[in-house]
């Protein structure tokens, strides 16, 4: 207890939230995924169109976790959809590995938060029904083989042919990270992958899936309404504006090392910079953001924002004897 004082004593006198502002743009051969210019719209009453979003520009590189984070309608699942080849824009293209997407692939797998598993097939059936879709020349014992590493990896060795009856919710949703694994996917895309889940369970699985993504190099998109979540997980988060007409209003760096501790969070100076940064967003700036963006705002090239300690903070872990800071 004694060892968290410090921190809880510096969040609590912390200045607000400072930001460093900047566009760090990304070179073309750093792109993976690039979103270019993507607008949603739908037909409404009266022979309109309601703008979901519009000109939306989001890069990512390879190997990075981004979440997304907005409040409900802003076109979250729209933009996931679209990454999916689920859906397609009413303009921009979405470019991934050099190619535009044309529709679904198995090189991007979805998890959603329903685990939308076959109920009559075992966990090792589900599994191993994505890997004959993937590697359909594969015999029966390859198919087999690759089906019980992906369900191993999440922590299910010993339950591959108990049926998704006989599951509990949260070994339910493993079986839906194995599935999503097992095809070996250049790109996983998260839906709200473990809301429903209960803290326990949600704090174990978002674990592994660290984990295995740092393990295993995945790049990963995730929506999340989640702060700690995406502060746990993310290397940059997406903040998205009120919609409809949604937009990017920026991007946050996340400023912790990325060797991360979920326990432990709370004690890396910056988090709470960064969290009552993103806070902040969710309960203010998101709504008058949407109604005005500050001069300036290039949807192309959205600010990039560094939440950074105030003087105060900086100068008390400063001046901290180096085991302290450990
Ligand atoms: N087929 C459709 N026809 C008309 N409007 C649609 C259609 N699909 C989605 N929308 C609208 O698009 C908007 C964005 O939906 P979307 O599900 O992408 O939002 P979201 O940010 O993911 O929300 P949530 O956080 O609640 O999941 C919503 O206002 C929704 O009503």
């Amino acid at each position: 207890m004694s060892k968290l004082l410090p921190f809880a004593r510096r969040a609590g006198r912390s200045a607000p939230a400072t930001a460093e502002a900047g566009t760090s743009r990304m070179s073309t051969s750093e792109k993976f995924i690039s979103i270019e210019g993507i607008a949603r719209r739908y037909p409404a009453p009266g022979g309109t169109t309601t703008t979901i979003f519009e000109n939306l520009w989001l890069p990512m590189r390879r190997g990075e976790f981004v979440c997304m984070i907005g409040h409900s309608g802003c076109g979250k699942t729209t933009v996931l959809n679209i990454l999916a080849g689920l859906d397609a824009p009413s303009e921009g293209v979405v470019i991934v590995d050099g190619q535009a997407i044309t529709g679904t692939s198995l090189d991007r797998a979805v998890i959603f938060q329903g685990h939308a598993l076959l109920p009559w097939r075992s966990v090792l059936g589900n599994v191993a029904y994505a890997v004959s879709s993937r590697w359909r020349k594969a015999g029966r014992a390859e198919i087999e083989a690759r089906a019980r590493k992906a369900i191993a990896t999440v922590g299910l060795a010993g339950s591959e042919h108990k049926r998704p009856s006989e599951l509990s919710g949260g070994m339910k949703q493993r079986v839906g990270i194995a599935r999503a694994l097992a095809i070996e996917p250049k790109i996983l895309l998260m839906d709200e992958p473990f809301s429903a889940l209960d803290a326990l369970t949600r704090g174990t699985l978002q674990d592994e899936v660290r984990r295995i993504c740092v393990e295993t190099g995945q790049t990963v998109f995730m929506i999340t309404h989640d702060v700690d979540e995406a502060i746990y997980l993310a290397d940059r988060i997406v903040l998205m504006t009120n919609g409809p007409e949604a937009k990017v209003a920026e991007i946050v760096e996340n400023p912790l090392p990325k060797a991360r501790d979920r326990t432990q969070l709370h004690h890396a100076p910056g988090y709470y910079a960064l969290r009552n940064h993103l806070i902040d967003f969710l309960v203010t700036r998101s709504r008058t953001l949407r109604d005005a963006m500050p001069e300036g705002y290039d949807s192309r090239h959205p600010p990039t924002v560094r939440p950074s300690l105030s003087e105060a903070d900086a100068a008390a872990i400063a001046a901290e004897p180096p085991a302290k800071r450990a």
